[in-house]
């Protein structure tokens, strides 16, 4: 369970973000976050591993509370909290193999990492992740010669080799054509459900948001002004939280005759 209560962020400038946000997602939960641009979709995930320092509140992942603890603690505890990009973050130079294995940065001694001296049990999970993720013989392939789909399906295997038991994922699709993009949440769907993980979604994608999480949440101005299933988020509920934004455009075009880059799945 991920437990949020009165969640504060403050930023240096005063701009309050998060005026305060309480949330509880249990464990194994698919959460898509939703909002307009500015609703503090990010900040939100942000403040979870404390990539952005909350101002005030707590953030419980199962007892623990993460915004207490100290730098080395801390640490410690974002072993448990795994982050998908939108923009990837892979090592360019390096292959998809290294790329994966840095999940386990966290784990290794500084001198293994150093070395790239990884004990073979994580080479043979990182084997098996890259096969889940339908990478399966690109382990020596260097990250820049991947197409943008293939590059996330690392970052998801990256993650997953955490072995953590929230992942926040942030954009996933926003720089994907529409096919790829629910390849992508579907994959993201089916290890979810495989590893009993929990996840929270940061999404501009309406239709994908619906089609393949278990709850939609809507932030407005920082604030949750929706919280429930999919199906009970209807057009006439999406100007509360969107306003006069047009929700529907990021999906114009998302049709299945737009080709997906070919990145070698089946969809
Ligand atoms: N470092 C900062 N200093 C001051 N204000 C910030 C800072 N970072 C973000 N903000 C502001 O906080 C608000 C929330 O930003 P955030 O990036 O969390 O929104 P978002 O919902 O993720 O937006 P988007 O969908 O466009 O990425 C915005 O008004 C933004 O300008």
């Amino acid at each position: 369970m991920l437990t949020l209560k009165g969640l504060h962020k403050r930023y240096p400038d005063g701009f309050v973000a998060l005026p305060s946000v309480d949330l509880e997602v249990p464990t194994g939960q698919l959460v898509a976050l939703i909002g307009p641009s500015g609703a503090g979709k990010s900040t939100l995930i942000r403040c979870i591993n404390r990539l952005v320092e909350p101002t005030s509140g707590s953030v419980k992942l199962g007892e623990q509370e993460l915004t207490t603890l100290s730098r080395g603690e801390l640490r410690r505890a974002r072993r448990r909290i795994a982050m998908i990009f939108q923009d990837y973050a892979l090592v360019d130079r390096l292959t998809v193999m290294e790329n994966v294995l840095s999940g386990r940065l966290g784990y290794v001694s500084f001198w293994q990492s150093w070395m790239r001296r990884f004990p073979q049990a994580d080479v043979d999970r990182a084997f098996e992740l890259l096969e889940t993720v339908g990478l399966k013989g690109l382990h020596d392939r260097r990250a820049d010669a991947l197409s943008g789909g293939q590059r996330q399906r690392v970052g998801i295997a990256r993650a997953l080799m955490q072995q953590p038991e929230l992942l926040l994922v942030d954009e996933p699709t926003a720089s994907l054509d529409p096919r790829t993009a629910r390849q992508v949440m579907q994959l993201l769907g089916d290890l979810c459900k495989a590893h009993n993980l929990t996840a929270i979604i940061n999404i501009h994608d309406v239709p994908l948001a619906r089609a393949y999480t278990d709850r939609i949440v809507g932030l407005q101005a920082g604030n949750v002004v929706f919280d429930g299933k999919p199906q009970e988020l209807t057009d006439a509920v999406l100007p509360e939280i969107y306003g006069g934004e047009d929700w529907n455009k990021d999906a114009e075009g998302d049709d299945a005759t737009v080709p997906a880059e070919d990145d070698g799945v089946a969809a």
